[in-house]
């Protein structure tokens, strides 16, 4: 306010109450209002009420565990925390252990072995999507092994982690924090954090004959999205630029894979993948059901262009609606969606439908199943021979066929893109853990009509 409440009284300092206040596009920014109060005893009164108050929240943290990549994104990720995000978690009075990683995979190990996770009500991670798998990795395994489970059964029950993740986003496409918050803003992620928000995911388990791959939260793709990784991969020496590239490259080779997949459908009273609605924050479809009864497993055999398989909708500032827009964060189900052979012209239609609001799925080629777990085949790899056939360098002509556009020969295998990481199998098992981990957020809020009025201000 512009004015005093009480005459300011030069020997009494005024008191400042910082809260979150909501800007636009879910963006939060921190305000301050102060008090001037002349009679003391009031004025401490005051005080000392405001601090129980906020210590009696115990879903709000109080100290913290922090990695952060110095390289995620424009290697911007040290400058962010000690400017944008330290001072905000001095002043709600959280306490942080700041660990800046040295290398690659450095913050996945330090979590699976070293870490005194007792001492931590959170763990943050500032980078990127890469960044944020690492931290998934460590949390779980480390969960999985203090509760004497194994990880290379794919039919084990999975323990949940306790510690909440937050993301700062340091990357550069930040598609978690984009979906579980609305937008990458450092400022407004920390700011999740300090009021202690609650957003449960689920995590999908990638095996290949009874041994642990990976864990994805996002996007499983074989065919179109694992062959322009594995490109991109290749051409790291161009930058960003790359994913455009091999984007490009990849559309025009247009090749497709042959195999069956498997799947395991969830119930209707999960919604379907076609619904208007969209997964947000407050209380919505995104619950963790249990099957009333067990449907059967439907088999799709053909040559597809694609694969994937959406555990969020994977919405991103190039694809506002994402590549499965009613997904849901934390139902126990990964929309597969399967694009048959078709030809470039149509292929294109379905692939720009992506930046659109129309519905992506509403073509011929392109079937999509809300399912519980799936496995995929590929048709060459019959008893795992694949593996050796890559190894025996057999995979050579594959090889040129995929680096040169003008060939129209298809090779036997594309490779799995699992949260932007290349699988060493293509014949893979798939299952969701349902809210498996926890992040500090609410999932993408509506924009109220009357903001004021329906989200009040929260002191921090
Ligand atoms: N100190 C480090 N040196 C090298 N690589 C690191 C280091 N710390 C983490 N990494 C790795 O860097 C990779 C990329 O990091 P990150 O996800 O933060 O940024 P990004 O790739 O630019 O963003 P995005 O994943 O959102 O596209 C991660 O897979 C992580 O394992």
């Amino acid at each position: 306010p512009s004015s005093p409440l009480y005459p300011v009284t030069p020997s009494r300092p005024p008191s400042t109450v910082s809260y979150v206040e909501r800007a636009r596009q879910h963006r939060w920014r921190c305000s301050d209002v102060t008090f001037h109060c002349s009679d003391g005893a009031l004025r401490q009164q005051w005080i000392q009420t405001i601090r129980e108050q906020l210590t009696a929240l115990t879903s709000r943290p109080k100290h913290l565990l922090v990695y952060i990549n110095p390289y995620g994104g424009k290697q911007q990720g040290e400058c962010i925390y000690e400017q944008k995000v330290a001072p905000l978690f001095a002043c709600a009075s959280i306490s942080t252990d700041v660990i800046v990683t040295e290398h690659a995979n450095h913050a996945r190990d330090h979590l699976k072995t070293e870490a005194e996770l007792k001492k931590y009500d959170g763990v943050v991670c500032v980078g990127g999507d890469g960044m944020f798998s690492e931290i998934v990795h460590g949390l779980v395994s480390r969960t999985q092994r203090d509760n004497g489970v194994d990880q290379n059964s794919p039919e084990e029950k999975l323990v949940p982690c306790s510690l909440r993740i937050g993301i700062i986003p340091a990357g550069s496409t930040d598609c978690i924090c984009y979906a579980t918050v609305g937008i990458n803003d450092p400022v407004t992620s920390a700011l999740h954090v300090i009021v202690g928000d609650s957003q449960p995911m689920d995590v999908c388990s990638v095996h290949h004959n009874n041994t642990f791959l990976r864990y994805s939260i996002s996007l499983l793709g074989y065919g179109f999205y694992g062959d322009v990784l594995a490109d991109s991969e290749r051409k790291r020496w161009m930058g960003p630029a790359r994913y455009d590239f091999s984007g490009f490259k990849t559309f025009l080779t247009h090749h497709h894979y042959e195999g069956a997949v498997s799947f395991l459908p969830a119930t209707d009273i999960l919604g379907t993948p076609r619904d208007k609605t969209r997964c947000r924050a407050g209380p919505n479809l995104c619950f963790c059901s249990i099957p009333e009864y067990e449907v059967g497993w439907g088999v799709v055999r053909g040559k597809f262009l694609a694969i994937n398989a959406a555990s969020m909708s994977c919405a991103c500032p190039r694809s506002p609606m994402g590549l499965s827009p009613a997904a849901h964060l934390a139902d126990g189900t990964t929309d597969l969606i399967l694009v048959r052979k078709c030809s470039r012209f149509n292929f294109l239609r379905h692939l720009l439908r992506h930046t659109s609001k129309d519905d992506q799925f509403d073509m011929t080629f392109v079937e999509v199943h809300r399912v519980r777990r799936f496995r995929f085949t590929p048709r060459h790899c019959q008893n795992d021979s694949e593996l050796d056939l890559r190894e025996n360098g057999k995979q050579l002509f594959s090889q040129i066929c995929r680096d040169h556009p003008a060939c129209s020969c298809s090779p036997a295998y594309s490779s799995w893109n699992c949260d932007g990481e290349i699988l060493p199998h293509a014949a893979i098992e798939v299952g969701v853990h349902c809210q498996l981990i926890k992040l500090f957020a609410r999932g993408i809020e509506e924009q109220p009509l009357f903001e004021d009025l329906a989200n009040p201000p929260c002191a921090l």
